[in-house]
Order: structure tokens, then sequence, then C-alpha cells
């Protein structure tokens, strides 16, 4: 059977959590959806781990599409999100709906979309014309020179109701899912008692929906600073079949993310 929007939202009913990895090519893509990995993200992450950039703002929307359609071709089961590329949905509905488009006719189920309350018209304008939305809050990489780094967000009392204000705006506008990336623990699980959508979480402790992190991260091959909420798990696996099977059983039985991995 195959993971939908709908098959998301019961698991969180019913407290199944959902197990999410990045996935950029189609043999891992089959490895993946083989090990019973829910949601394939083609993550704009992509640039720091294939192609060796600073930072995400260099994806383009041809490699998006590329690397999407080939994720696509190996997934069976799972449920296949795209992250849109900085540039081609900040700018207007109109521009986010043609780029989505592409994304959608390349094989993804559903978009993903950084940025806070200020993005829900284009959410609802996505949602309308077809397109199931996963709205990113809380880190969002494609900000990194507005932040100043990767730094954890909603540490205070006013950022904490900011983007539990941004994340209710969001789902109002028909978001079919929320990722929050390094905001506290305590915040994830406001968040998350707050919407009616499953929620996902880098960084954001065990109560919320699901959980993601980079493929690389997972098989450490990643050669870069490494992020608290990182677990390598072929550090005690004998297979890269054996570390993802690891990854999913931790989220599925709530051992991932541990204390250390959450801030
Ligand atoms: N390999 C890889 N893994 C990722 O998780 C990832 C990427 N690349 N590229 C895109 C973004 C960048 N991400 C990052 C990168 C670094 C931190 C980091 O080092 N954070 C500090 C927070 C320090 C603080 O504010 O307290 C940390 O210690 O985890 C977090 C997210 C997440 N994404
Ligand atoms: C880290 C995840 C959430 C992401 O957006 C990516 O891989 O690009
Ligand atoms: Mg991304």
């Amino acid at each position: 059977m195959k993971v939908t929007v709908n098959t998301l939202q019961q698991m969180a009913a019913e407290g199944q959590k959902i197990a999410m990895l990045t996935c950029y090519d189609a043999s891992f893509a089959s490895l993946l959806d083989e090990a019973g990995v829910d949601i394939l993200l083609i993550g704009d992450s992509l640039g720091m781990v294939m192609q060796g950039e600073e930072s995400t703002l260099p994806v383009s929307m041809p490699e998006m599409e590329y690397h999407t359609r080939c994720v696509a071709r190996g997934a069976k089961r799972a449920l296949v999100l795209a992250d849109m590329p900085f540039g081609s949905y900040q700018e207007n509905p109109a521009q986010a709906f043609a780029n989505a488009a592409r994304l959608m006719q390349a094989g993804a189920h559903m978009v993903k979309i950084e940025g806070g309350a200020f993005m829900a018209e284009t959410v609802r304008f996505l949602v309308e014309r077809g397109v199931p939305v996963c709205a990113h809050i809380g880190l969002t990489p494609q900000f990194v020179n507005a932040f100043g780094g990767y730094k954890v967000q909603g540490r205070s009392e006013s950022d904490a109701e900011r983007i539990l204000a941004d994340a209710r705006a969001l789902t109002d506008a028909g978001a079919s899912l929320v990722l929050m990336e390094c905001v506290p623990a305590v915040l994830a699980k406001a968040v998350t008692e707050a919407v009616a959508v499953p929620t996902i979480g880098i960084g954001g402790g065990l109560d919320v929906s699901g959980q993601v992190l980079v493929l690389y991260d997972v098989l450490g091959v990643y050669p870069g600073k490494k992020a608290r909420f990182v677990k390598n798990f072929m550090a005690e696996a004998h297979s890269i079949q054996g570390a993802v099977n690891a990854y999913v059983a931790a989220v599925k039985g709530k051992t991932f993310p541990a204390p250390e991995h959450c801030f």
C-alpha cells in the first residue's frame, strides 16, 4: 500500500511514528522503500552532501527535478517529497505553482517550502491547485545568511510564540505536514499539540509525529561538522541496509532521538 497524506494522518492519530530520510537517487530510494521508510525527501541538502556547496542556496530547479525523477523511479511504497529550492517560490504564489508543478511532474507527491506565516498565501494557492505542501519552520537553512549560521530557533519566549503562530497559519492555509528543524523539544511538542496535521522533527525531541535525518549523516559519510541531532547508524551496523533498518526501528520504537540529540 502506498503512503499517502491520509496514511500519515492515520499513523499520527494512532501514535505510530513516521520515519523519513533524505534520498537523492533511485538505488537508495529502492533500498529505503524496502526498509520501510515512509517518506523519501529529495532535500535541497543535496547541494551540500552531493555537490559540496557550503549551503543549500545554489541548488537549482533542474537539479531538483533530476533528483526527484531518480528517486520517484526507485520508490514503490514511500511518499515522495521534494524540496522547492531557494528562489523557486518566494516571489509569489504563481511562481511557486509553476515550479511546484515541475516537481510534481518529475514524480513528487508533495513539495516542501521554508518560511513562516508570510508563506501561508502561497501554501493555500498550491493546495487549492492539487499540490500538497509540507511547511518547514524553525531553522530554515535557506535563511542561513539571515540567521547568521545554523542556529537553534525558538529559544526565547517571543520566538517560540512566533513559531507556534507560524505553524497555525501554515496549517490553516492547508499544509499537510509541518517539519520543524532545530527547535527546543518543548516547542516541538507544543506545535504538535496545536496543529491537526502530522509533525516531523529534526532535533525536536520525541513528542512529534515522526523524524527526519539526512541519509549521508545516518550512514556517516558526510565530512562536514555534525549537528547535535545527527546519529551515525552505520557505526553499529554491518551493512547500509542494516543501518537504515536500525534507523527505522529506532524511530518507530521511540529510541531515537535520545536526549543527547535534542535541544
Ligand atoms: N549533512 C547535512 N545534514 C543536515 O542535517 C543538513 C545539511 N547537511 N544541509 C542542510 C541543512 C543544514 N543543517 C544544519 C547544519 C548544522 C547545524 C548545527 O550545527 N547546529 C548546531 C546548533 C547550535 C546552537 O544553536 O545551539 C548544533 O550544534 O547542532 C544544524 C543544521 C541541516 N541540514
Ligand atoms: C534536513 C531536511 C529537513 C531538509 O530540508 C533537507 O534535507 O534539505
Ligand atoms: Mg531542505
